[in-house]
This record gives C-alpha cells, structure tokens and sequence, in this order.
C-alpha cells in the first residue's frame, strides 16, 4: 500500500524553495521569471540542475512506484496544471461574467471576479475548486447558475458546496468517462490460480483499469438508489471467482428478501439461500456458528488466518436489500440479527468469513452496522449527504458526486470508490451480467461440480 503519509525529501525542499520565492507558484509567467530569478541568483548550471533533478525524481518515482505516484503526486501536477491552464486568468473572468457571477465595485465601477484559491483534481475528469464568493453575494446563487457554468466550463456538470462563510467548492465533473454501453462480464476463468480473491475484477475505474476488490479479510458494503445496478455487484463477485465456487474454495450464502426475485436465476450457485424472514435469521445464525468453529479449529492449530481452501472455504454472505433485515422485521429479532452481524463482522475476517450488503437507503438508523463494512461503493443515490454517508467524510467535495449519477439503464452500475491509501475518490462502473450470463455462471459452476464429484 503506498505511503501516502512520508513527504519525499524533494518536494519538502520544493516547498520550501516556494515559500521563499513565492512568484514561482503564482503561473506560469511567473513561473519564467522565477526561474529568471533563480539562473540570476544561482546559475544557469544550478537551476538547470535543480529542474533536470525535479523532474527526474518525478520521472524516477513515477517509474519506481506508479501506484503511489498515480495517488500522490498525479492530482497534485493535475490540480496544478487545472489551475495555472483551464481556470486561468481572462477565461475564468469571462465565463463568471457570462454566467452572472461577478459583481461591480460601487465606487470604483471595477469588475470584481469571485476568486480561485485552490484546485484539486482528484481524478483526471473531476476538479474542485475552491472559490471565495464576493461579498453580496451567496453559495444558493451559484447553485442556481450551476447549469450555465458547467456548460461555460464545457462540463457535463457543475455541483456546488460550501465549504465556510464566502467559500463555495465547485466540483467540476468534466466529463462522463463510461459510454452508454454496458461494460461486459469479464471472461470466465477455468483454472483455480487464476483466481486472485484479493483482487476480483468487478468492472472498469474511469482510467480504463480493471476495477478490483478484495474478498479477503473484506466485508462489502454497496449503497444505490433502487434501479442504479446494485444487482451488477451481487453477480459479478461470483463471476470473477467461479472456478472457485465450483471446487468449494468459496461457498456463498444469499439473503435475498424480496421473495428471492434477485437471486432465483442463479440459485443453484449458493451453500445457502434464504427469501423469507425465518430463514434469514437462520442463515445468519448458522453463518456465525460455523465462524466460531472455525476460529476455534485455527485455534486449535496454532494459526491466526484461515487459508481458503475446499476443506476452509472463503465463506461470502451476501445480504440484498441489507436494511429489510437490519430495520425493518420484528424489532426484538431485529436487534438478534444486529448482534450476530457485528460479531461476525467484528471477528469474521481472520476466519474467512466475509459479508457483502446491498442497501438502499445508508442511514445509521436502516443499517446500524454501517461502520464494520470495510470497504464501500456508492451508486447513484438520492440525497447529498448519502455519499459522506458511505464513502466518508469530505468526499462528495472532493468529487464524488454520486447523487448526481442519473438513474437511468445509460448509468446503471456507475459509481464511486475509495481506494485503500487514497483520499480521493475514484469514479468505477460495475460490468453488467444479464440473466443468461449468469445461466452460463451457474452452468459452468455446477457442471463442474458435478465433474469434480465424479473424478473423486
Ligand atoms: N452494471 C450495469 N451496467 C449497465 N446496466 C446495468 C448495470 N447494472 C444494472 N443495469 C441495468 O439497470 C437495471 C437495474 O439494475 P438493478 O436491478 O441491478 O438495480 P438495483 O440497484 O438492484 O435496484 P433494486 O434495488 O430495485 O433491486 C437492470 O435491469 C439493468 O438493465
């Protein structure tokens, strides 16, 4: 995992060498008469040196640790290269002016542009910027012509957030990076090393990049409106470890409340499935009995982690429409239920014993085991504040617009994430399984089953 936290030696120096000479951060003109300033002051050899060394350094890190310079350093050049080139100067003038939002100075009769004091640039199609509003002016007027910035700005769209008295972030979303194309199941894997459970392909991030997740010592949280492809993340998991399911390395037991209309297609893939409330409970009872058992057989051996294999399989429980289980039954069974997820959440991961749930609605009150979820995605959902809700605070800011995501097929499965090590959100779409795929899934998986029974 990157080291997100340790600043290296040189950007510490660059900072300091800003510090001390702060035309170099004002743009790009003052860029050049900085650097003016530096061959003045130091030498052409020097400075020449001091640059060629910056951006080998970048180039050297880039090379070394792509992963952690794509988090780190990526949206900082980004960020940079947004404010000093795209917001910049006359053009930011001119489109608040066309957009209304500048004012007049009343003595002066000067025109006063509301200012830029950041931009960040979280992924390479979301920008925020941190803009001081001129005084008389109010964070609901820029919502109003957010519409009109955004088409200015040549976005597809423009949200705005207040951020303190006079400070409103524009979260800038440049443009959509899916198509309205459905992103296909990935391609069924025969072989069991092919399986990698801590980085089961999910769908696409909007790099292009196979969007991964662990399944390992992970408990999935995914929180969308209803019709944003929830579904999408219910099959592909299974998809992406088929070989595994077939051998009995992974068993998987399903919740599915709604009368089991979700899961009915590919039944036949799970240990478990319960569609009514008795056999809900159960199947979380006996999810957490067979944990407890398992902890005292690691125990019992000396180790401390489980290894999935047939004789300990990963164990997955995967809750559709979580909150019918965890708000809505007979409230004393209710808490039952609370309780048993916690310890299983609390104490299941060393044990191979993983759960996945699947909301609507992310509140406290709906799913009050929230927090023990470790990993989150949140599709198109329906209020603002449902996004800090599951990605953590601050993260709508820095642009994770997801209640903004239409609830249309054109956006099914598209969402957000935030990686482990980043502060940034990044934007995913889920691939999309319809039901013959998951047919071919089931097909696939208990043929071989059938297969493996028979060799043995
Ligand atoms: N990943 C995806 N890519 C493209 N389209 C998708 C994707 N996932 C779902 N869809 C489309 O969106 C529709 C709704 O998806 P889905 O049923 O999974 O939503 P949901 O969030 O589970 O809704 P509900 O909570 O009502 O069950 C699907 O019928 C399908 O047409």
């Amino acid at each position: 995992m990157p080291n997100t936290s340790r600043k290296p030696k040189w950007e510490f120096r660059a900072i300091r060498w800003s510090v001390q000479h702060p035309g170099m951060v004002a743009g790009p003109a003052s860029l050049a008469s900085a650097l003016g300033v530096g061959v003045a002051q130091l030498g052409v050899p020097t400075t020449g040196g001091i640059t060629a060394g910056a951006a080998l350094g970048l180039a050297g890190w880039y090379r070394g640790h792509p992963d952690s310079f794509d988090t780190t350093m990526l949206p900082r050049l980004r960020a940079w290269h947004r404010r000093w080139l795209t917001y910049v100067g006359s053009r930011w003038r001119d489109i608040l002016d066309d957009c209304g939002l500048t004012t007049e100075n009343r003595r002066t009769g000067e025109l006063v542009v509301p200012r830029i004091l950041k931009v960040r640039s979280a992924s390479p199609s979301i920008d925020t910027i941190h803009v001081r509003i001129n005084r008389g002016q109010t964070p609901e007027l820029f919502e109003e012509r957010a519409t009109a910035l955004a088409n200015a700005l040549l976005a597809e769209r423009v949200a705005v957030v207040k951020v303190c008295p006079q400070v409103v972030a524009l979260v800038v979303e440049r443009e959509n990076p899916f198509t309205d194309e459905a992103i296909p199941p990935v391609e069924l894997v025969h072989d069991i090393d092919g399986v990698d459970l801590s980085a089961i392909e999910l769908g696409d991030t909007e790099h292009g990049q196979p969007w991964t997740q662990s399944f390992l010592g992970q408990h999935l949280f995914v929180a969308g409106a209803t019709g944003s492809g929830k579904g999408s993340l219910l099959w592909s998991p299974l998809r992406g470890m088929a070989p595994l399911l077939r051998a009995g390395v992974v068993k998987p037991d399903v919740i599915d409340l709604k009368e089991g209309m979700e899961t009915e297609v590919g039944a036949d893939l799970f240990h478990r499935r319960a569609i009514e409330w008795d056999d809900a409970v159960e199947t979380v009872e006996l999810f957490r009995d067979e944990m407890k058992v398992r902890q005292a057989e690691l125990r019992s051996q000396g180790k401390r982690k489980f290894t999935a294999s047939a004789e300990t399989p990963l164990r997955l429980l995967q809750i559709d429409e979580l909150g019918m289980l965890t708000a809505y039954g007979p409230p004393a069974e209710v808490r039952g239920v609370l309780k048993l997820l916690a310890e299983i959440m609390t104490q299941g991961r060393a044990a191979g014993f993983s759960v996945a749930g699947y909301v609507q609605e992310p509140t406290k009150d709906t799913v009050p085991v929230r927090e023990l979820f470790t990993a989150r995605v949140c599709l198109s959902v329906t209020s603002q504040n449902q996004v800090d809700m599951v990605l953590g605070d601050g993260m709508r800011l820095r642009g994770a617009l997801a209640d903004e995501i239409p609830l249309d097929p054109a956006h099914a499965g598209i969402g957000f994430v935030v990686e482990q090590g980043s502060r940034n959100p990044l934007r995913v779409r889920a691939s999309y399984q319809s039901d013959q795929d998951i047919r071919e899934l089931v097909q696939f998986v208990t043929q071989g089953r059938a297969a493996l029974r028979a060799v043995a």
